[in-house]
């Protein structure tokens, strides 16, 4: 039967399982971790539930780890046919998703777990909050109040290190974001060098030339993602989610003095949730539908999450 429109299209790329019967995929997942591997991924987030990594994260860290296996077995065989040795290309895995639902948390939970498969892989992480323009350059474009929007990032650079990363380069270095002084930091950089698997988080790893009308590139971020997956979630829980974050930082980071958000520290509670609230409506909920909803449908995997951040569905391209 013709397909009549791409939800249709989308829809018969996926292979969809509900919670449970990914869980059950668990059984093939020939890995127990130790007190001590679930003591330290315990430490990434104390909200997250045992029974959720396990079921849920142990194995689509067994489904990473296979792809990333055949990935090496295949630079062997175009090693060998070539008679050549290639200097080492990390596999390199995406994680997209708005603001607040948990693209770091993911990706530190996956970068803990993979390093407990038995060939204990190197994993480092990167954010693409580090390809943000600093804010004196947001603030000369007009652009502070579209922090998180295409035009807030330097996508070339960003390009240039993920091809570099690929093309194998001994030492890349990409600068550092810091939340607490909402700006880059200054003469910080972070070194990547020839790990085995980089997971790159943002939330514009999926994003393409069409979405960068203003700085026309024709080569992507996703021309360099090995595998990538979307964190999906309702609006509300986002918005939701967005807010208790914010009112957490108001007790927590907020309170130090050199803080750029420090003003918000003396909030009263109702006061910071209607500021969240603000700024979500007004900045990342029209970013998630402006330009990181649309780019859903090029991961190859979605994990859809529903209350408390619980994985509720998956959708694995086929
Ligand atoms: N699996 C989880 N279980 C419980 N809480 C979680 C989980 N993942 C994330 N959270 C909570 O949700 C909030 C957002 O998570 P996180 O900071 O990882 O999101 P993010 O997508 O990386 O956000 P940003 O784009 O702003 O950097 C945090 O308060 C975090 O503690
Ligand atoms: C740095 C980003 C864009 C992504 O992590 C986001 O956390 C952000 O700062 N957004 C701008 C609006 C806000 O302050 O939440």
């Amino acid at each position: 039967m013709p397909l009549t429109n791409s939800q249709e299209l989308i829809h018969s790329a996926y292979l969809e399982f509900d919670r449970n019967s990914w869980a059950n995929l668990r059984d093939n997942v020939p890995l127990t971790l130790s007190e001590q591997d679930l003591s330290r991924l315990k430490g990434i987030n104390e909200d997250i539930s045992m029974e959720e990594v396990v079921q849920i994260y142990l194995p689509l860290s067994r489904l990473l780890n296979l792809y990333v296996s055949a990935r090496q077995e295949r630079s062997a065989v175009q090693e060998s046919f070539l008679g050549v040795d290639s200097a080492k290309s990390p596999y390199v895995i995406g994680i997209a998703g708005s603001v607040a639902v948990g693209k770091s948390t993911t990706a530190r939970i996956l970068q803990a777990i993979l390093a407990c498969w038995p060939n204990h892989p190197s994993v480092a992480l990167v954010t693409t909050d580090g390809f943000l323009r600093p804010n004196q350059e947001l603030e000369a474009r007009d652009l502070m109040k579209k922090k998180g929007f295409p035009a807030s990032y330097d996508i070339r650079r960003l390009v240039q290190f993920v091809a570099d990363i690929k093309a194998g380069k001994a030492s890349v270095s990409a600068p550092v974001y810091s939340h607490l002084d909402y700006d880059i930091l200054p003469g910080v950089e972070q070194k990547v060098e020839q790990p085995d698997i980089v997971i790159l988080e943002g939330l514009n790893v999926l994003q393409s030339g069409m979405d960068y009308p203003n700085q026309l590139h024709r080569v992507f971020v996703s021309d360099f993602v090995d595998f990538s997956i979307f964190v999906d979630a309702e609006e509300e829980l986002l918005k939701d989610w967005y807010i208790q974050r914010f009112l957490s930082f108001r007790k927590g980071a907020f309170t130090d003095p050199d803080a750029y958000f420090h003003h918000y520290a003396s909030l009263s509670e109702t006061e910071a949730s209607k500021t969240a609230s603000r700024i979500w409506d007004e900045i990342n909920g029209v970013n998630l539908t402006e330009n990181i909803t649309p780019t859903k449908q090029r991961a190859n995997l979605i994990l859809k999450k529903g209350l408390n951040h619980q994985v509720e569905q998956i959708w694995l391209r086929k």
